[in-house]
This record gives C-alpha cells, structure tokens and sequence, in this order.
C-alpha cells in the first residue's frame, strides 16, 4: 500500500485521485482517521499542516505515518504544494526531516514538478507555466508568498539537513538506469533530492528509480507516476468516469490565487449572487458569518450563489497591514466555516469550495473526515462524496479553468 500524508485538503484531492485515475482502490480522510481500510492500493491523509506552526505540522505528520504504517503502508509519499507553499520556517522542511527519521532512511526524492498542471522543474529551478516560481503569481499568496525559485535553496532554508541537490535534466533525460545512479551516488553527501522533470514521461521514468523507496514526496504528478509504477507492477486496469452529483449547491471561497480571482469574475458576469464577507469591515467570524446567512435567506430561489473573502494583491495587503496575516487569515477561515455550516442547516449539500486552507476549515466545520473519490471537475479537482449526504469539491487556488466554480455549480 502507498500511504501519502497531505499538508492540506486540496493537495490531498490531488494525490487522491492521481491514485485513482491509475487504477488503484484509493481513500482520502480528512484528518486523522480512527482506522485505515488494510485492503486499499493507496490511502491519503488529508492534514492541515501546510501553514501550521512547524512543531504541530511535524506530531500531525508523523501520527498519519504511525497510523498508514499499522494499516500496511510499506511506502510513505509526503504530498505538498506543486508551487512549493512553504516559507523558511517550514513546513516541507521540518516534516521531511521527521518522516525521514520516520523510515529510517537516508535519502528522499521529491519533486513539486506537475506537468499536467504547468508546473515544471529545470535545473533545480521550479516554473508555474512559462515563469519561475518567484515571477509568477504565487509571489504573492497570502500566507506563503513564493519569492525564490530554487528548490534545494528553498528546502535548504527549511531543513536541518542542508545541502539539498538537484538531478539535473541531462541525467532524467537518460531515462531510469541513469537516474538510479545518479541518486546512488547524491545521497553519500545529500539528503534531499530534486529531479528536474518536464513531463510526465519523465516522471515515469523517475518513479520507476524511486518505487520501492520507503519515502518519496513532491506534488501530485510524482503521485502518479508511482501509482503508474504500481498498477503496471500488478497489472491494474485504469479507471472508470463516475458522474458528477446534483444537490443544493454553493460556492465558497477564500483562496485569493490569480486563477480563483478570475473564476470569481467569470461567475459574477454570469450574473450569480454574491456576497463578500468584509473582514475590516468587522473583523468578528460570527458577524461576518451571520450577515451572510440573513442575504442568503432573502435570497430568491436560484442558481448557487457565491460567498467570499477572495481579493487582488493591493486589497488584500490593505486587510493584512489592518488587522495582521495571521489574524485576517483565521477569522476568514472560521467566518466562511460557519457559514458553510448554516449552509447545511438550510439544505446546500454541494460545497464548491476555493483554496486549500479555506478548505480544510469547511471541511473540519461540516465533520466531513473523507470520503469516495468521485468524478473530476477539472484535472485534480474531484467532487469527494462523504457519505454523509454531502458532496464536496475542494479546488486547490490556482487550478481550473475560469468557468469552473460556475459549472461545478451548476443545477443538476
Ligand atoms: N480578504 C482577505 N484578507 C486576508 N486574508 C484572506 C482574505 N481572503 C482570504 N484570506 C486568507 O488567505 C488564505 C488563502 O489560502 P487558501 O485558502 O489555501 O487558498 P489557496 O488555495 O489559493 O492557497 C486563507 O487563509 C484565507 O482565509
Ligand atoms: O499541488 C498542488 O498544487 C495542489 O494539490 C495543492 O497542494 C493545492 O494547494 P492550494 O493551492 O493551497 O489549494
């Protein structure tokens, strides 16, 4: 079994269904679950650790390797952001370290390159399309602002084992004999190490060097190339398209990442309701949550509406240099949980949810703690049916295309 910890519920979706999309019988828990299933191909634990203080991201991470190792797992995959979403405190760093000491092993490969998402690794160096990391537009995320591109200079920032160390693409490009050397011969002097990687082709080629290590990591394209290496090792056939599910919707969203702004744009010009929750305007969760429950009560029956806290760069940093990051961030997240909360009570059972820590506080506020990967709204995007009459779509930040959030939402 392949057992991957997540440090947030968007990536933990993205794994997820890279698993399933191979063929593998896979299950996502929000948190950590009381029991794993022994008979899955993969199980991904879903935390909320990416922006967490490091002590408690690292005792988070290492109970889910405690708990997918008494359910089988004989290989760990540590899943973080395809864009790196970390700062020099933590917490890629700080739980690789631990998981490392975890598996007993000296060496761990991990990559956030995902192709299929434009995400792509050159000479160490990470790009999100056709800019590096540090010019795109994660330089400005509200809590993990991305402003170096250099991945072993980033981990290395974060870890007590510097020296990190890229495979180069000349050595990725030989194929796996070459990659297998090539890491042989890095980990004598480096714990961490980075493979270039432009496609997927190479990312197979990676995986097939790395699938029996203990411990492997990265973004969701490494995920699924070792879940490739898996299913072919045991002949698995890919997986069917399930259908989307109908129900009471809305959409929630606090992810303020360029691609959500835009899907928030494209849904207001379809002429969807919305209501932004104004954080300077009163920064109290049950105020903001109470006073976007009373418009969606006099709201005419129709299409999901729209709550939000999402803004642009300079109307977000107005907001933080008011009331702080941290804070802003945390009565955000709980305003938009309870709304998310009176939501059920009024019977919404599809939460379209934007960003990952948004997620992780709808999700924790609803009492999901997992569910069945269902069908796909958009590459990494699944619905998550919970079983408890409710069907969740966790859209990390800055994937989907701008229709989205609209068609996600749509009546069916
Ligand atoms: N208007 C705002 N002012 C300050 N912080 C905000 C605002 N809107 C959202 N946030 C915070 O920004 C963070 C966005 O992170 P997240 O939900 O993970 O989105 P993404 O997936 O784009 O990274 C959340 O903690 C959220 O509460
Ligand atoms: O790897 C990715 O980009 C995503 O799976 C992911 O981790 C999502 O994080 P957010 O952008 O914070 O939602």
């Amino acid at each position: 079994m392949i057992g991957a910890i997540a440090d947030d519920v968007t990536g933990g979706t993205d794994a997820a269904v890279a698993f399933r999309r191979q063929g593998l019988r896979t299950a996502v828990y929000f948190g950590l679950p009381e029991a794993v299933d022994p008979d899955l191909d993969a199980v991904v634990i879903a935390l909320k650790t990416r922006t967490a203080p490091a002590d408690d991201a690292v005792a988070d991470s290492l109970a889910a390797a405690a708990r997918l190792r008494a359910a089988g797992a004989d290989r760990l995959y540590f899943k973080y952001c395809s864009t790196f979403d970390s700062t020099s405190q933590g917490n890629i760093g700080p739980v690789l370290d631990a998981l490392t000491a975890f598996t007993g092993t000296d060496a761990v490969v991990h990559t956030p390159a995902s192709p299929e998402h434009g995400r792509t690794a050159y000479q160490g160096h990470l790009f999100v399309h056709d800019r590096l990391l540090s010019d795109s537009p994660m330089r400005d995320h509200p809590l993990t602002p991305m402003r170096d591109a250099n991945l072993p200079r980033l981990m290395d920032a974060q870890t007590a084992a510097p020296g990190s160390a890229a495979v180069p693409y000349a050595v990725v490009r030989e194929g796996t004999a070459a990659i297998a050397a090539a890491i042989t011969k890095a980990r004598r002097t480096s714990r961490y190490l980075f493979p270039d990687a432009l496609t997927d082709a190479d990312l197979l080629a990676v995986a097939r060097a790395v699938a029996d290590e203990p411990l492997t990591g990265g973004g969701a394209g490494l995920a699924g190339a070792l879940a490739a290496v898996a299913a072919e090792r045991r002949g698995t056939a890919a997986d069917a398209h399930p259908e989307p599910p109908g129900g009471p919707a809305a959409v929630l969203a606090g992810s303020c990442s360029a691609r959500t702004l835009e899907q928030i744009a494209h849904l207001q010009r379809a002429g969807r309701p919305a209501h932004r929750l104004d954080a300077l305007a009163s920064p109290d969760p049950d105020a903001l949550a109470a006073t976007a429950l009373s418009w969606y009560d006099a709201l005419a029956p129709g299409p999901a509406p729209l709550v939000y806290s999402s803004l642009p760069p300079g109307d977000l940093a107005a907001v933080q240099d008011a009331l702080g990051t941290e804070r802003s961030a945390q009565v955000l997240e709980a305003a938009i949980a309870r709304v998310a909360l009176g939501l059920k009570d009024r019977g919404v059972t599809r939460f379209v949810c934007a960003g990952g820590e948004t997620s992780g506080a709808i999700v924790a506020a609803l009492g999901v703690d997992g569910g069945v990967i269902g069908a796909e709204a958009a590459r990494g995007v699944p619905w998550i049916h919970t079983g408890r009459g409710l069907d969740v779509l966790l859209k990390s930040g800055n994937f989907g295309e701008p229709d989205l959030l609209l068609t996600a939402s749509e009546a069916r």
